[in-house]
């Protein structure tokens, strides 16, 4: 962590909203850089930094959190004016033009910025004189703000997800609008149904609405939840998983005595789908599931979760991607939901679109299809395949089912009924603006 620099001496604050605003600008600053400089997510530095600086109220940490969290969103357009690294003018103005695009209610805060920022014959800003509710709103009130700019919506995203994304122009737009704000956090209700859920939730004051695409999905809002304050939740009756994710189980369609193998397991959160819908289908299901990853520990924690939901059938088997960890050809359904560039979540972690590269799409080509192929032999005769990815390049998707169903004529692609658009499609891209999630892929083969 860098040392927080002296602002104090250089900007007067004289009233005690300044000198808090200095304050958290300090924080702010202190956390952005080590972001920037050690290039680690922006959750893992501020959890970390929260967790050793405890003198932080819930209010300072929303105003922190917030207030570091839409740097990143609006960094394609930052970048522009905060250009010296510093904790100079250009910094609190670039405080304040954030508190402005996202409407923070802070604002004893964001005025002391925009003072200080106005210190400088550089910057003369003011507040928006109404709300700013649409990107292209946001872009024009910036650009009078800050007359030197040349600012477009399509900067919001990084030249290089352009490039590996093949979006329409006509899209663009819609992705840039969905990109710059934050899904909700979705539920799933793995025990209950969708309303007893609702019910429970409400008794511990989570207010949370039925999804209209799947009769198990619930949006618990935008809030920040104790999750171990929820009886649902310590009862395994609530899991959180974004609606995107659960396509993905919903596409795999297990069958009540269907044994399948998640060879991508990580912690669980589409095993305990798969085993969830296999439950609803026949409460007295004799269906299983073996888990694999690479990782061991998230092996650990998904033997947990299990355990919350009071879940049998489940078992896990490590593998690294060589010998197979199971019987061959011995699987109703395999799923490979496999390490990618993760682009699709980027509503929920900003920051990573500024940290990666183009490198990070390009590189795991070999990798996934390396495990795709392998997986693949573990699925018996008429059984089902499906690939799944929260990429939305084509090169970690498309090109990947292609390449391996090039190389395994015995596959042939399932045509699937889009659940968010009703399109029928081969391969399926779930856009994060369809159904404000997170964005993810998927492809469904059947071995004939
Ligand atoms: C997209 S994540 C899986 C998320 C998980 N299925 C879920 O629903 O929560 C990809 C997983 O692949 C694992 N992985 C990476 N390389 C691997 C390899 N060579 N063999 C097996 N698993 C691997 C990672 O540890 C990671 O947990």
């Amino acid at each position: 962590m860098v040392e927080p620099s002296s602002s104090q001496q250089a900007f007067q604050a004289e009233t005690p909203a300044q000198k808090r605003a200095l304050s958290y600008s300090n924080t702010i600053h202190q956390l952005f850089t080590s972001v920037m400089q050690q290039k680690l997510p922006a959750d893992r530095i501020i959890g970390e930094y929260f967790r050793l600086h405890k003198k932080h109220g819930s209010k300072d940490r929303r105003v922190i959190r917030e207030s570091l969290f839409a740097l990143f969103r609006w960094w394609g357009w930052i970048k522009q004016v905060h250009t010296s690294g510093q904790q100079d003018s250009s910094w609190f103005a670039s405080l304040a033009i954030v508190a402005e695009l996202e409407g923070h209610k802070w604002s004893q805060f964001s005025e002391a910025w925009r003072e200080f920022a106005n210190q400088s014959e550089r910057f003369n800003l003011s507040a928006a004189a109404q709300t700013l509710s649409s990107v292209t709103d946001k872009c024009q009130y910036l650009q009078q703000q800050l007359k030197q700019a040349s600012l477009t919506e399509t900067q919001l995203l990084p030249d290089w997800f352009w490039q590996v994304t093949n979006v329409e122009q006509s899209q663009q737009l819609a992705i840039v609008e969905a990109m710059c704000s934050r899904p909700p956090i979705w539920g799933r209700a793995q025990t209950l149904s969708q309303q007893q859920l609702i019910n429970s939730l409400l008794k511990d004051d989570v207010e949370a609405i039925a999804s209209e695409f799947f009769d198990d999905a619930v949006s618990l809002g935008l809030k920040s939840i104790n999750l171990n304050a929820i009886s649902a939740y310590q009862r395994g009756e609530l899991e959180i998983q974004d609606l995107g994710s659960q396509v993905i189980g919903q596409i795999c369609q297990p069958q009540a005595d269907e044994n399948w193998w998640d060879t991508c397991s990580g912690a669980g959160g589409k095993t305990l789908q798969l085993r969830s819908l296999m439950l609803k289908k026949n409460p007295a299901s004799i269906g299983s599931i073996i888990s694999s990853d690479i990782r061991r520990k998230p092996l650990e924690e998904l033997i947990k979760r299990a355990k919350r939901a009071g879940f049998n059938g489940i078992s896990v088997a490590p593998w690294k991607s060589d010998a197979l960890p199971v019987k061959a050809e011995s699987f109703d359904g395999v799923l490979v939901d496999a390490p990618c560039s993760c682009t699709g979540t980027w509503r929920r972690n900003p920051d990573m679109r500024w940290l990666d590269n183009k490198d990070v799409v390009l590189a795991k080509h070999e990798l996934q299809l390396d495990i795709l192929t392998r997986s693949a032999k573990a699925v018996k005769p008429k059984g089902k395949l499906v690939y799944a990815t929260c990429s939305l390049s084509p090169i970690e998707n498309e090109q990947v089912v292609n390449a391996f169903l090039a190389a395994n004529p015995e596959f042939e692609l399932q045509t699937l009924q889009h659940p968010f658009t009703q399109e029928a499609v081969t391969m399926l891209t779930v856009w994060p603006q369809e159904a404000n999630t997170d964005g993810m892929f998927v492809a469904k083969m059947l071995k004939r």
